[in-house]
């Protein structure tokens, strides 16, 4: 009982500190785009964000495993805590190969997820990711997802667009999305689920 007690408030304390430390990075990218480090702030005061606790067992086959299918985050930012195992994978757009990425001690890595993508209209972009099993080890990973209040609206930030840079996207319903992309995500290893280019204007 007492181990119970002591992991929920070692996962609210993490929470806290976790979430202090992405909107730090929220005003760091503001300040990035030529915003007020504070624009992105109000968008998180309902926010919907959460914590994930993943354990990734061995497979004498990681090919045949489901780890995390391919994805990206639909969220604003992901600050992810991974132990040495290794077995996060993105893919580099020039040409679409899936990059392994070294565990750093004691580092975090953050994501950069689709509403950043949308909010500065491009200026920044998601990137996709998977996550292949170990062959003999298992895996821990803890990623914090930051997400902004479940009613919040996403769309190219005003800041961010003018007569030569039209709006990308057309709004959508943050809490709607989250919902249809929680029923469909990570099933089968190589499925798509909803994402933002459905929301894209097009040309
Ligand atoms: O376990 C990881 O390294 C990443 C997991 C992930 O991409 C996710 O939960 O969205
Ligand atoms: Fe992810």
């Amino acid at each position: 009982m007492k181990f119970w007690c002591n992991l929920r408030e070692a996962c609210e304390e993490y929470g806290r500190e976790v979430e202090k430390l992405s909107i730090k990075l929220m005003e760091l990218i503001a300040i990035s785009l030529g915003l007020q480090a504070n624009r992105f702030n109000d968008f998180f005061k309902d926010q919907t964000s959460f914590i994930r606790l993943n354990h990734y067992p061995p497979c004498p086959n990681p090919h045949l495993a489901l780890g995390v299918g391919r994805h990206k985050d639909a969220g604003a930012l992901t600050i992810l805590a991974q132990d040495d195992v290794g077995g996060l994978e993105v893919k580099r757009k020039s040409d679409g190969e899936w990059i392994r990425v070294k565990p750093t001690p004691h580092a975090f890595i953050i994501n950069v997820g689709d509403i950043i993508q949308v909010w500065s209209n491009e200026r920044y972009e998601s990137v996709e990711h998977r996550v292949m099993v170990n062959f003999e080890r298992e895996r821990f990973s803890i990623p914090f997802f930051l997400n902004p209040a479940h009613y919040t609206m996403v769309k190219p930030l005003e800041e961010m667009t003018d007569d030569q840079n039209p709006p990308k996207y057309k709004a959508y319903n943050w809490g709607k999305f989250f919902t249809t992309r929680k029923g469909s995500n990570f099933r089968k290893l190589d499925v798509e689920n909803i994402q933002i280019y459905h929301f894209k204007v097009s040309k």
